[in-house]
């Protein structure tokens, strides 16, 4: 039978509620998708559309409502979700190794070097406290952990996924793994590329995931030799355009200056309960952003279109953001990204659909944590 895609009849599609026209159509169309594509290299076989429809129905709300509040009262947290799930997804799957704790005899993922700075562990604690109150040891924190981050990329202006469910918990945390294969901001693009290749990303969709780096910050640690000794040699990188050096050099002086984000917005009991009010630790260093740097016309779009922009005009803060004019096919890319809006909600909705089902572990494998980071 043939469907109009604008009018779905399935009730999972009707339950979601997709913020915007382009959003239902995707979701439709994943909906009526066949059988996942051999060479697609996602394991996501064994998922299914709302896994806890009977043993949790209140689950993916529950995440959707805590990271909408959230939001009122941390928006900085917000982006480090969409980050957290990266580097989980990316090492092993997506299976929340990432938020084990060190035991005696198993090294951390979190304390692998490229998660340093990454945030937002005591987020996916909370939701899943509020999860495990409503339905005890039934949602996984794998899920948990890709349904936030579909969450908080809804809440910055970013594009609806319709995510299957279903994943378990690994009982290992990679630490040794997560320690070389997560992307380093200082590679070049054929690293990026090999990097994204081997998980099954080709030059188009690995254009399209680096969209998330319209949101959220960047400390200067990871850009600062850009400014000051590129390469070693006591110069800036020659590519920086001028103006944007300066600005950037203005944000991170040699000397770093301590910042803390403000709050503005009365927390509600649960977000106070959770003990989500401040940030786990103090910002170690001025941080730089690529909201509001990039040329943003007065109306339109936040999520996406600056960004490519912004490296389209040299403005690239990472190197590696910036490698992404580096040839042809990907700055072909960045150059649609950057004003066909359209396109890229619907490419970076399907590339993190892609990411949020790499190597998934599902039953009868794995298990379901009781508390995130600890192995039930
Ligand atoms: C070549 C690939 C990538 C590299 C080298 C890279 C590197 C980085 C670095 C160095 C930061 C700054 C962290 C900090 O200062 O705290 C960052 C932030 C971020 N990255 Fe990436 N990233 C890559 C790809 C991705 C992808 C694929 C996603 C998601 C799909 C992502 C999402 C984010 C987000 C949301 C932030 C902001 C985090 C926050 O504000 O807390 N990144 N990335």
């Amino acid at each position: 039978t043939t469907m109009d895609p604008k009018r779905p009849n399935s009730t999972q599609i009707v339950r979601f509620k997709p913020s915007r026209d382009i959003d239902a159509i995707i979701t439709a169309r994943f909906l009526l998708r066949s059988e996942p594509s051999m060479d697609d290299r996602t394991d996501g076989g064994s998922l299914e559309y709302d896994y806890y429809r009977e043993s949790c129905p209140r689950a993916e709300r529950i995440v959707r409502e805590m990271v909408q509040e959230l939001y009122q009262v941390r928006p900085r947290g917000i982006p480090s979700l969409l980050r957290l799930a990266f580097h989980d997804c990316f090492v092993e799957g997506c299976d929340a190794s990432i938020l084990l704790d060190p035991i005696n005899g198993m090294a951390s993922e979190k304390d692998a070097s490229p998660n340093e700075l990454l945030k937002g562990y005591d987020i996916i604690e909370a939701i899943k406290f509020e999860i495990e109150r409503a339905c005890p040891r039934t949602v996984s924190c794998a899920d948990i952990l890709v349904l936030a981050a579909r969450e908080a990329l809804l809440t910055v202006g970013g594009p609806f996924y319709p995510l299957q469910t279903g994943r378990r918990d690994s009982m290992i945390s990679y630490a040794e793994l997560a320690e070389h294969q997560l992307p380093s901001p200082f590679i070049d693009l054929s690293e990026i590329l090999s990097s994204f290749g081997a998980r099954g990303f080709n030059e188009r969709e690995t254009v399209s995931l680096l969209g998330a780096h319209s949101v959220g910050s960047i400390h200067c640690k990871f850009f600062e030799d850009r400014l000051y000794n590129f390469s070693g040699t006591n110069r800036p990188d020659p590519s920086l355009e001028s103006r944007f050096l300066n600005l950037m050099r203005s944000r991170c002086s040699k000397f770093h200056s301590a910042s803390s984000p403000k709050l503005s917005v009365a927390p509600s009991p649960s977000v106070r309960a959770a003990g989500l009010l401040a940030p786990p630790m103090a910002e170690p260093e001025t941080v730089m952003s690529y909201e509001g740097l990039g040329p943003r016309p007065a109306e339109g779009p936040a999520f996406g279109a600056p960004y490519y922009r912004s490296l389209l005009e040299g403005r690239g803060i990472l190197f590696s953001d910036q490698q992404l004019t580096g040839s042809e096919e990907t700055g072909s890319w960045v150059r649609a990204y950057a004003w066909d809006t359209a396109l890229f909600r619907k490419d970076f909705a399907e590339t993190m659909l892609k990411l949020s089902s790499l190597q998934v572990l599902t039953a009868p494998n794995g298990q379901v944590r009781v508390n995130c980071s600890k192995i039930a």
